[in-house]
């Protein structure tokens, strides 16, 4: 498999096609003829009820599971032939509960594939190092632990970090977050985004959590039974126009307020430009919508300020911006979803004809 190193991206491209699995004894498939392209560097979230066969998916692509039919390329080689082995070393695999080998310390497991592949002493433990510093957890304090001396949320990282270490183009993750409290989830999420925007890898993140999947995406598979495709589109397509029931019962309620969470104070076109009032709260630039209307909304004067990066004052939003500048953008995500749905309904005509 090619390594692909363009613009930044260090992901491989995925496509499914047709892929299918029937466990032995079952009549029906629990994944059934799922097609499915994933771009290069792009974050794509699985999403559906339990039982869905999203980790059957996952486990085809990495051939933990042997597809009944159909293949899987990745950067346009058909790895359904190819020695399973080895197609996992490019593979990294992020599960729920962080899959840590518990007799390992921190550092082994991490070490664990890149000396598989034959990386020499010196390469691996700066490799540990650099990984353990990636995810936030300081090599001296954590080199020699073991797992259970971990909290939930460091197991997870360093499930993170072995996942990442021999440097794949594709990773699979696995509901990575789903043990963890809520707080820690929303700091590992962060945490995942962040490491993203470096590495470009070309993720495929299972969750049952819609809320998850629009955090994280830039693109949402939503799944119903046997692992047929409900809607496959940006979390702010599927907000904005849900395909049919079975997905609206999955956004669930408050699309609107969920958006917020899509969009940062600095995309906003309104922050008015401070005029020198006095405003107790202040927003970093990088602060989603929602952070925004908190702050409006507990801010007695009902302003907040927006801040750059080295405190400075960029300006102000209210309640009047923020109500504005999210109309403008319901009413644009609607528009943009009306013309997708008219684009594919026109190019399924086209290939029908
Ligand atoms: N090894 C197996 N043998 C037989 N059936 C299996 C096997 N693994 C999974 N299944 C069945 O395949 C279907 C899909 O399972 P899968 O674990 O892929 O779903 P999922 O969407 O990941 O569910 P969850 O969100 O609960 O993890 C289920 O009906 C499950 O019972």
């Amino acid at each position: 498999m090619p390594d692909v190193h363009t613009d930044g991206v260090s992901g491989a491209a995925i496509t499914l096609e047709h892929l299918t699995k029937t466990f032995p004894g079952s009549t029906l498939p629990a994944v059934d003829d799922i097609s499915l392209h994933i771009e290069p560097g792009e974050l794509l979230v699985m999403v559906g009820p339990s039982g869905s066969g999203k980790s059957t998916v996952l486990k085809m692509i990495n051939r933990l599971i042997e597809p009944t039919a159909g293949r899987i390329l990745i950067a346009d080689e058909d790895v359904t032939g190819i020695d399973p082995v080895g197609l996992r070393r490019k593979i990294g695999y992020a599960i729920q509960s962080s899959g840590l080998f518990p007799h390992m310390t921190v550092a082994q497991n991490i070490a664990l594939v890149p000396k598989m592949i034959g990386w020499d002493k010196e390469r691996v433990t700066a490799r540990v190092e650099e990984m353990l510093t990636l995810v936030g957890l300081e090599p001296g304090e954590y080199w020699k632990r073991f797992p259970r001396q971990l909290s939930g949320g460091q197991q997870q990282r360093v499930g993170v970090a072995r996942a990442l270490a021999a440097d794949p183009p594709v990773l699979l993750m696995d509901e990575p977050f789903g043990a963890v409290d809520p707080i820690t989830r929303a700091s590992l999420q962060d945490e995942l985004l962040r490491l993203q925007r470096e590495l470009r890898k070309t993720i495929v993140f299972v969750t049952h959590d819609f809320d998850e999947a629009i955090r994280l995406g830039d693109r949402i598979v939503v799944l119903r039974e046997r692992s047929r495709i409900a809607q496959f589109d940006t979390p702010q397509a599927i907000l904005a126009s849900p395909a049919d029931d079975f997905v609206s019962g999955f956004v669930g309620a408050g699309a609107a307020l969920k958006r917020l969470n899509l969009t940062r104070v600095r995309d906003l076109a309104g922050v008015q430009a401070a005029n020198g009032a006095p405003v107790g709260r202040s927003l970093a630039e990088d602060a989603t919508l929602r952070d925004a209307l908190e702050a409006v909304l507990t801010d007695p004067a009902g302003r907040a300020a927006v801040t750059g990066p080295d405190g400075e004052r960029l300006g102000v939003v209210d309640m009047a911006s923020l109500t504005a500048a999210v109309h403008d953008m319901l009413q644009a995500d609607r528009l943009a979803a009306e013309e997708h749905l008219r684009e594919s309904a026109e190019s399924r005509r086209e290939g029908a004809a």
